[in-house]
């Protein structure tokens, strides 16, 4: 079945499969069938799981350089990889800020870069309590893998700085995300043209409106692309229509290439289409917030949500719009009128979407039995541990990868980056133009009929008139987002479907990445 599916896929220059052993380093084996993993292990042993499909495939594509040996060519493959699974840089700074109480708090933050294949770098600043070396490390591997599999210009980064925000005033945080900045500014550890943060768990447009205001009443003063120093930045600040709601959208745009797929549904044994679709999220915050308002008006039903301080349950439905509203004002959806407090493990209850929105590995080999879901669309970065991984493939539970299900936000981070290196917005040139070419093509067209005696008049229908009215920035946005997940998600499907991995995605889109990386270093030589 899978190979009729996919035929109309754009072909990377990589011929039939050979497979090679590629050996999974010794430090990560172990974390294949581990309970808790390290997580940077976790996503380095996806990624030597991955290269052992790759490997073969990446030698014979350098078979376009006839005077290399067998050898030389597995040669080339190793050296690639090994700049694939290590980081290039990660750093580590302290600094003491004053709190409102009038003490001094020393303050851990980081920032890793993983790949340098394509710069700048991307990667989103995290605000959280468990930060560390680690996880900034493993974030930074997911970016880069991500990037690629979207194919979004960047290499990997990742930030994070370690505290839990809600203990901090607005004052106190706006010191602290200002320090941090300045603090990797004088290092020269991000800018316009090296690494460009975001924002991740724990940040928003606000930490960003703060970065970009350090930025460029110091180190960018005379910057003239000195907006582009981070994305997410609120609209008035040089940010762009669309990134609040990017990573939910996006997801919700990825799952829609699997659920309205009649071959991928036939193999999980569900119809297609989102339609009566029962939905448990875990996080409602930004990911899963905006992922649920779009995946409810598609037809599906969001029955219980999952919070830190407590879960929602509704079988007939928890609308998200009104949830939101609910948790604007509250700041916690426990209590919520519309829906009952559930007591037990929300993550385990039947439904046929779960939505991971929150943290990494919450799905593990403990609940990855129980689980009772057909589908998995990880919003949240590396919410499945690779023993999870492994059972949820044997009860062919459908699992669609961080690396591609949560790509929208860094997809329309690349729009808002362009935007500002252009220095206007989209549909600002063209949307008047636009409407103007259609317009002359209907009249000329009613004009040629005429001269040929047919005397009709021809009027936009109304997808037409929705097209001339609708080029705002918003809607190049939106249509850009699809596009990219579109053609990654089509390309992560013929992947699995060439080196026959069955309900592997994440396998494939790894490789799917992977083969982008490779060409791009392999292109550009090693070493300076
Ligand atoms: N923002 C973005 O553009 C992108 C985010 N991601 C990933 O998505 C995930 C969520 O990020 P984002 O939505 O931005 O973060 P937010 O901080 O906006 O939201 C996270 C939400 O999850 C809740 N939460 C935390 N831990 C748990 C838990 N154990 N159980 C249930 N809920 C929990 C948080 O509660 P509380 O606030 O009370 O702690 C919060 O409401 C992260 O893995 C992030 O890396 C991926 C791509 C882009
Ligand atoms: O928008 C970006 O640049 C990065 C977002 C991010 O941190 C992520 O995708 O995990």
């Amino acid at each position: 079945m899978f190979r009729k599916i996919f035929k109309h896929v754009k072909k990377l220059p990589f011929s039939t499969p050979k497979r090679y052993v590629h050996e999974i380093p010794e430090h990560v084996k172990d974390v294949e069938t581990a309970g808790n993993p390290p997580f940077s292990a976790m996503v380095q042993y996806y990624l030597h799981r991955a290269l052992q499909v790759a490997e073969g495939d990446l030698i014979e594509s350098l078979k376009r350089h006839p005077r290399w040996s067998e050898e030389k060519r597995k040669k080339r493959v190793k050296d690639v990889i090994k700049m694939m699974t290590s980081i290039a840089n990660i750093i580590e700074i302290n600094f003491p800020i004053l709190r409102n109480s009038g003490e001094y708090e020393l303050i851990t933050g980081y920032r890793a870069h993983h790949c340098l294949h394509k710069l700048p770098l991307k990667g989103g600043i995290r605000f959280a309590s468990d930060v560390d070396r680690d996880e900034v490390q493993g974030l930074a591997y997911l970016m880069t893998l991500k990037c690629a599999c979207v194919n979004v210009p960047f290499g990997g980064s990742k930030g994070g700085v370690r505290i839990d925000p809600k203990k901090y005033s607005s004052k106190e945080l706006q010191s602290i995300t200002r320090r941090y900045t300045i603090e990797l500014l004088k290092r020269n550890i991000i800018g316009p043209g090296i690494d460009v943060p975001a924002p991740d768990m724990g940040t928003s447009q606000r930490e960003m409106a703060w970065i970009a205001d350090e930025y460029m009443k110091t180190f960018g003063y005379k910057d003239i692309n000195s907006m582009a120093i981070v994305t997410g930045k609120p609209v008035f600040q040089g940010g762009i229509r669309g990134r609040i709601e990017a990573t939910g959208h996006g997801l919700f745009k990825c799952l829609e290439q699997f659920v309205e797929s009649k071959e991928w549904m036939d193999l999980i044994g569900l119809k297609t289409g989102f339609a009566d679709k029962n939905v448990i999220v875990q996080g409602f915050g930004n990911v899963g917030q905006h992922a649920c308002t779009y995946i409810v008006p598609a037809g599906a039903k969001i029955i219980g949500i999952k919070e830190i301080d407590g879960s929602i349950f509704n079988k007939d439905g928890i609308d998200p719009f009104d949830l939101q509203d609910y948790y604007t004002h509250k700041k916690t959806i426990v209590g919520y009128p519309k829906a009952e407090a559930f007591q037990g493990e929300l993550l385990e209850e039947p439904c046929d979407i779960l939505l991971p929105c929150a943290k990494e590995k919450v799905i593990t080999a403990e609940n990855a039995c129980t689980i009772q879901t057909k589908i998995i669309g990880e919003g949240a970065n590396g919410p499945t541990t690779p023993a999870a991984d492994k059972i949820l493939q044997e009860r062919n539970i459908l699992v669609i990868p961080d690396i591609v299900c949560n790509a929208g936000g860094v997809a329309v981070s690349y729009f808002e980056y362009l935007k500002n290196i252009n220095h206007v917005s989209f549909g600002k040139l063209t949307k008047h133009r636009d409407k103007e070419v259609i317009t002359h093509i209907l009249k000329s067209i009613q004009d040629s009929l005429k001269g040929a005696n047919i005397d009709v008049e021809i009027n936009p229908h109304d997808d037409l008139n929705y097209i001339m009215e609708c080029s705002t920035e918003a809607d190049i946005v939106a249509s850009g987002l699809s596009l990219v997940m579109e053609s990654a998600c089509r390309g992560i499907k013929e992947t699995a479907n060439r080196f026959a991995l069955c309900n592997d995605l994440r396998t494939a889109a790894y490789v799917w990445a992977i083969q982008k990386i490779f060409l791009s270093f392999e292109g550009q030589g090693l070493s300076l």
